[in-house]
């Protein structure tokens, strides 16, 4: 039986369509629920081998495989770590999901027909760009795909701290007194003040939900949006990152990691924030200086944490982020749906194959 795809997959499916339509890349959708990716040149008579590695504790979720598998056969990287001479001349791309596989020297030379590395989600901090590029490898990701579901993540993570949902189903599963205790009262998101630090699309989408939430909305960004831009989401500009971490009730890291952000917030800005204020962390964990974002809690300079992303991912059990009170961490979950995960396995595909033909993948990261 034919399983339907959501109204949303198809609006994200044909803003790719159009997308690629103006792009260069040779792309035709023969309907809005099949997704043809460019034909392989008639040179290349088998599928090429992808090294992928691993979405899941044992591989690519079964259900992405299909879309993979039309192209290419799938090595598992532990399937390749046994069987280096079998596939080594065969594998023209490599698919990885943020840090599960260091691309490094070691790996790049054992790949001599490689061509192509694709990172599944925006964010390539991971990846050592110039080196893989002195390989003669292209390197794509999945943009504007993953702003969504990363948003709303935001979002999830902002409301289920300040209104103490985990507790709330904590209570409700083992209700050991008869009355939620006083301790459990959370805050109202509605009306607080929103501090964004990173205005890029994933911050501006944060920033679209949170003005349907009548959230006061801050910036701070490198560059400023237009006045329109603000105008659209009600946010106001704070040129210096101290005033946003003073004002505001939550404040959400949305910017990528790079030398210029790691550690961006330290002891000193946390000392900045209210007392009564939650950091919300949905870019990469190194932005954060994780001992003093410990220590803060600890000391309650400041109120709570929430966060997607830490370091390592995920932490170890006996973590101290973990048996805090007022602490929520979730695996890195930003863009872990069904739908978004879909259209970035299709966008992979779709990056690999222009490579692998030839053509300007409409992905490319350069630096
Ligand atoms: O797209 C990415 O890089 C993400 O980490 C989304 O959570």
């Amino acid at each position: 039986m034919e399983q339907k795809t959501s109204p949303y997959l198809l609006h994200i499916r044909s803003q790719i369509f159009s997308f690629l339509k103006q792009s260069s890349v040779n792309f035709h959708a023969s309907s809005q629920r099949t997704f043809k990716a460019p034909s392989l040149g008639s040179k290349i008579m088998e599928k090429p081998c992808i090294l992928a590695t691993i979405i899941g504790p044992k591989g690519i979720y079964k259900c992405f495989k299909p879309c993979i598998e039309k192209h290419f056969t799938i090595i598992a990287y532990e399937e390749f770590l046994e069987r280096k001479e079998d596939f080594a001349e065969k594998i023209r791309a490599v698919f990885v999901w943020g840090a599960t596989l260091n691309v490094n020297q070691e790996l790049l030379q054992a790949l001599p027909k490689l061509q192509v590395v694709v990172n599944g989600g925006v964010g390539v901090d991971h990846l050592d760009i110039p080196l893989i590029n002195s390989f003669g490898v292209k390197v794509c990701n999945t943009p504007h795909v993953v702003d969504n579901s990363t948003a709303d993540i935001g979002m999830g993570l902002m409301l289920a701290s300040a209104r103490k949902i985990l507790e709330g189903h904590n209570f409700s599963k083992y209700h050991e007194s008869e009355y939620m205790p006083e301790s459990s009262l959370g805050n109202d998101v509605s009306g607080a003040t929103l501090g964004i630090i990173g205005m890029g699309r994933i911050g501006f989408k944060v920033a679209k939900r949170a003005q349907s939430f009548d959230m006061r909305i801050l910036y701070h960004n490198r560059n400023r949006r237009t006045e329109e831009d603000e105008r659209a989401v009600g946010a106001v500009y704070c040129e210096k990152m101290e005033e946003l971490l003073q004002k505001s009730d939550f404040v959400m890291i949305v910017v990528s990691l790079s030398p210029h952000t790691h550690k961006l917030i330290g002891t000193k800005e946390l000392a900045m924030m209210k007392p009564s204020s939650t950091l919300i962390n949905i870019s990469r964990g190194l932005v954060v200086d994780q001992d003093a974002l410990v220590d803060a809690l600890q000391k309650k300079v400041i109120k709570a944490a929430a966060l997607d992303v830490t370091y390592p991912e995920p932490l170890p059990r006996d973590h101290p982020l973990l048996s805090l009170p007022n602490v929520i961490v979730l695996p890195h979950i930003g863009t872990h749906t069904v739908e978004t995960s879909q259209i970035m396995v299709e966008r992979m595909v779709v990056n690999s194959l222009a490579v692998l033909n030839g053509e300007q993948p409409p992905d490319e990261v350069k630096i």
